[in-house]
């Protein structure tokens, strides 16, 4: 059996024309979306992943506003600059890149961005309002994974879905997006005995560990959909997965390569949170 591919650019373009069609709308009221990436040190993946996202910004008719600190910078004025962005009425989404330097607390830097601009959706109060199912902003990952399972109609009311990874910006909020829809939810991670035994039993299978190729054709229930989040890169310099995708594709229905899986697609719905937010605060421009 060869898989269906997932096609995250294809994907990402079709959310950017409807996102781009909504920006012209508010801007036709004299309101233009505006996001903010704030840049800590010069990790070089980061680097890219920034430029990717003003890159996408651009096309969609969004502004961005790009902010980049030393590596040893004070907290104090990351701090600063998260506060002058809060109260700026033209700036509606505000993004902090991570992982941030070690002398930064993460926790209490994303607590920092106003609720009602945290289009990443990593305030503790986003995460709270998903968990209750009244999601606000829905982390982007999570967010473009469930865009790409609706774009094949994957069922998923009873399905059992198996998530490989625990963080709180991948594996907890995907967790309960899937439960939201009807899934059986397992969540696996280091310390589980025996993995190949739960990824077996997979009908929605979501690999987001950050270990090259861990996830093998062997592991995997033949006919289930496989979501690769991992970005690896390999010594000679190619990206690779979570998933083997060479020994994966023969066994499953569906796959999403990498790259251009659920990267683009991230960053798509990191526009659509953006627009949302700047949808709203025209809306209820005190909320
Ligand atoms: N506050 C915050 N929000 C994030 O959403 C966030 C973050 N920090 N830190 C890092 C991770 C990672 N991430 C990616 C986004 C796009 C691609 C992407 O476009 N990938 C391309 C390949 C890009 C390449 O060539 O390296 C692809 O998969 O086709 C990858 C990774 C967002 N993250």
């Amino acid at each position: 059996m060869t898989a269906r591919l997932i096609d995250g650019h294809a994907l990402a373009a079709t959310v950017r024309s409807d996102l781009a069609t909504r920006a012209g709308a508010l801007k036709a009221r004299g309101i233009t979306p505006a996001l903010a990436v704030i840049l800590v040190g010069d990790d070089a993946a980061s680097a890219v992943y920034v430029r990717n996202k003003i890159a996408a910004c651009e096309k969609t008719g969004i502004r961005s506003l790009h902010f980049s600190f030393a590596g040893d910078v004070d907290p104090a004025v990351v701090f600063a600059k998260i506060d002058e962005l809060n109260r700026d009425a033209e700036v509606h989404g505000i993004l902090v890149q991570l992982p941030l330097p070690k002398q930064f607390e993460t926790d209490a830097v994303l607590e920092t961005i106003a609720v009602e601009k945290d289009v990443d959706g990593f305030h503790a109060q986003n995460i709270g309002a998903l968990a209750q199912g009244k999601p606000r902003f829905i982390p982007c990952t999570p967010y473009g994974v469930m865009k790409m399972l609706a774009s094949i109609n994957a069922s998923l009311e009873g399905a059992e879905a198996v998530i490989v990874g625990r963080s709180n910006i991948v594996g907890k909020p995907m967790a309960l997006l899937l439960l939201a829809q009807g899934c059986t939810v397992t969540i696996c991670h280091s310390q589980t005995r025996d993995l190949a035994f739960h990824t077996r039993r997979a009908d929605i299978l979501i690999a987001a560990v950050g270990r090259p190729k861990m996830i093998t054709g062997g592991m995997i229930k033949p006919g289930a959909v496989v979501i690769d989040v991992g970005i690896n890169r390999l010594p000679d310099g190619k990206l690779c997965g979570d998933v083997d995708f060479a020994s994966a594709s023969e066994v499953c229905a569906a796959i999403t390569p990498v790259p251009g899986g659920v990267g683009p697609m991230t960053i798509a719905m990191l526009l659509a949170n953006t627009l949302e937010a700047a949808e709203r605060l025209a809306l209820h421009p005190s909320f």
